[in-house]
């Protein structure tokens, strides 16, 4: 539903996306997470058409972004930051959206007018930064979407309006069959709507994958031995962090921890499980493994 072809942007002759290829499913929600100056703000004005990427395109719904631009009436695209024209009022700006995208849907809006309540004739440029971001939530989604895509959307709004959100991007993607794709720093609030994560870091795309498999797969292995934990072990190379409390370790591994787990029994340990990590840990981790200082992080 989303899919952008090794694309590699420039900006200010530096290069900011090198060879990015991501799919998002029809239907699901995808989070988009990585640190500051990634590149996922450049990467979402590429697949809403704000940039031309030198090199490699975006299929939304399967038609090029670039020369079939009819498929930008079915996009919603709320933005890092809300460039609506300061001296609209809202209600203005509403009259905008109503005119300007053919599936605009008024018994929507209204519904959804009541939960956001922002007075209509206020001005764009008296708007707090929440107030803003939750117009553009507002007119993004009356207009039916079929594609949703959201820049840190929630940074700006109290918890309350938050989770409100949070709700309706999940009632949309069950409702309406939507397909969001939402970037955040949140993670914690990522982890409970998204069904795809994909990571990008210093313009490359790093990994991509549906959240379970991702939390099946990278998990802590806490282990305790009879005495202290043998060299062998504890010098692994697959292994990102050890951390103890008496004689029980908690280790975070690389990856697929299925060859540790084999090792670690070899020396008979007293106690061997596995325990989950949330994705703000799986994410750190991963992060220090590609030379992201996390060490002084408490996690
Ligand atoms: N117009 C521009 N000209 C030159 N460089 C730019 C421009 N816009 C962004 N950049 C650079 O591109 C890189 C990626 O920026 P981008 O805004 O895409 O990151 P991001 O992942 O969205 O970051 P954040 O999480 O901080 O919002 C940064 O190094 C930034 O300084």
């Amino acid at each position: 539903m989303i899919r952008t072809q090794n694309i590699d942007k420039y900006l200010g002759g530096t290069k900011i996306l090198d060879n990015v290829s991501i799919n998002v499913e029809g239907g699901s929600i995808y989070g988009l997470i990585g640190p500051n100056g990634a590149g996922k703000t450049t990467l979402i004005k590429c697949l809403v058409g704000i940039y031309e990427p030198e090199r490699g395109n975006t299929l939304i719904c399967g038609e090029d972004i670039l020369k079939n631009t009819s498929i930008k009436g079915r996009i919603g695209y709320v933005s890092d930051f809300q460039y609506f024209y300061p001296n609209f009022k809202i209600k203005d700006m509403v009259e905008f959206y109503r005119n300007t995208y053919p599936m605009w849907n008024e018994e929507r809006f209204k519904n959804l007018k009541k939960v956001f309540k922002l007075d209509e004739n206020k001005k764009i440029k008296y708007l707090s930064k929440g107030m803003k971001t939750q117009l553009s939530i507002l007119v993004n989604l009356s207009i039916m979407p079929k594609v949703l895509i959201l820049d840190e959307p929630t940074s700006g709004l109290d918890p309350v309006v938050r989770r409100q959100v949070l709700n309706f991007l999940v009632e949309e993607v069950s409702l309406n069959d939507t397909t969001v794709l939402i970037s955040t720093h949140n993670l914690g609030e990522l982890e409970q709507i998204c069904d795809h994560i994909g990571i990008i870091h210093e313009g490359r795309v790093l990994m991509e994958e549906s959240i379970d498999e991702l939390k099946t797969r990278v998990r802590k292995i806490q282990v305790a031995f009879k005495e202290d934990i043998p060299e062998e072990i504890k010098t692994n190379k697959d292994i990102l962090r050890i951390e103890s409390v008496g004689k029980v370790y908690q280790i975070v591994a690389n990856d697929n921890i299925d060859d540790l787990i084999e090792e670690i029994k070899k020396h008979n340990p007293i106690l061997l499980e596995t325990i989950d990590m949330s994705l703000e840990e799986i994410f750190i981790y991963k992060m220090g493994g590609e030379g992201y200082v996390f060490e002084d992080i408490a996690l």
